[in-house]
C-alpha cells in the first residue's frame, strides 16, 4: 500500500507530485503490434492543475489508464508520490486508488437511486471513510458537496439536477475520502460552454485545498487555462507547457 507522507518533497507546490518516465504501451493482437502511447516523459507539479490535451484516438484515456494503475506499461514507469505504480500487485493498486485518487468521469456515474449526499456517502463507505469515524461521515459528505458548490442539492436524487450540477455532486464523491488527487476523464464533455468553464474553475479552485488535478480533455480552449499541460497526438507528446516535458517527435527536453 503506497503511504503518502505529509512531510515529503513532493508535497511542496511545484514539485512533482506524479513523475511519468519513458511510457510505451503497445498493443499486441494477431502477430501484430500496435504502439498506443510512445515514450511518454512528463511531471505534473504538486497542487497544479495540469491538463492532458488532444485529438481523438491521440492516446489520453490510454494514458489515464496507465496513470491510476489501471493498464501497466509496455516500457517506463510512472512514479507516483515518490513509489513506482508497477512495483505493485492488482489489490494493492485496487485499494491505493481507493485511498489516493478521485476519479470524475464524462457521465458522472451518479447512482441514480441515490440522493446526492447518499452519493457521497457511498463513496466513504467504499473508501473506507478517509481515516474517519462512521458518525463524522455525513458531516464530510456535506462539507464535500459545499465545497463545489453543491450543498443545497444534498437531498436530491441525480435526476432531479442538470449536468453542471450531477457533475459538482460526482466533484463532492471524489472528494470524499480526501486523496491528494483528482483524475478526470472529458468531466466537462457533456455540458454546454459555459457550465463547462464553471466546472473547470471549480477544479482549478481545488489545487488552492492541496489537490492535484489532472484534467483530460479535447477541447483544447479549456486546456490552455491550466497552469501546465502536454498535448497529445498519435501516442506521443507534441507540445508542452508548464511542465518539463520531452516532447516525443523531436526528441528534445524542454524546460518552460
Ligand atoms: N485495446 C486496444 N487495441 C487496439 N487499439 C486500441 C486499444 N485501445 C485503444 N486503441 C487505439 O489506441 C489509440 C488511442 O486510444 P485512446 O482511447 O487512448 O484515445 P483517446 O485520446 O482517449 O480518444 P477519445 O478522446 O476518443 O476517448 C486509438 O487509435 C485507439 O483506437
Amino acid at each position: 500500500m503506497l503511504n503518502l507522507d505529509k512531510d515529503a518533497d513532493y508535497q511542496l507546490p511545484g514539485s512533482p507530485f506524479l513523475q511519468v518516465e519513458h511510457l510505451t504501451r503497445v498493443i499486441t493482437a494477431r502477430a501484430q503490434k500496435t504502439t498506443l502511447l510512445n515514450d511518454i516523459t512528463f511531471t505534473v507539479p504538486t497542487q497544479s492543475l495540469f491538463t492532458i490535451n488532444g485529438p481523438s484516438g491521440s492516446g489520453k484515456s490510454t494514458l489515464l489508464n496507465m496513470l491510476t494503475g489501471i493498464d501497466r506499461p509496455t516500457e517506463g514507469s510512472v512514479i507516483f508520490a515518490g513509489q513506482e505504480l508497477k512495483a505493485q500487485s492488482e489489490n494493492a493498486l485496487a485499494r491505493w486508488r481507493g485511498r489516493n485518487v478521485g476519479i470524475i468521469f464524462q457521465f458522472f456515474q451518479l447512482i441514480p437511486t441515490l440522493t446526492a449526499i447518499e452519493n457521497v456517502l457511498l463513496a466513504l463507505e467504499l473508501g473506507g471513510g478517509g481515516n474517519l469515524p462512521r458518525q463524522a461521515w455525513r458531516e464530510r459528505a456535506q462539507i464535500c458537496l459545499s465545497i463545489v458548490d453543491a450543498g443545497s442539492f444534498a437531498q436530491r436524487l441525480p435526476a432531479e439536477l442538470s449536468g453542471g450540477q450531477q457533475q459538482r455532486v460526482a466533484i463532492a464523491r471524489a472528494l470524499a475520502n480526501d486523496p491528494p488527487v483528482l483524475i478526470t476523464d472529458e468531466p466537462t464533455g457533456n455540458l454546454d460552454s459555459r457550465t463547462a468553464h464553471a466546472i473547470f474553475t471549480t477544479l482549478a479552485n481545488l489545487t488552492t485545498q492541496g489537490k492535484t488535478v489532472i484534467y483530460v480533455t479535447h477541447d483544447p480552449q479549456l486546456a490552455s487555462l491550466a497552469q501546465a499541460r502536454i498535448d497529445l497526438l498519435d501516442g506521443q507528446i507534441v507540445n508542452t507547457h508548464g511542465t518539463k516535458a520531452t516532447i516525443t517527435s523531436r526528441q528534445e527536453e524542454v524546460h518552460s
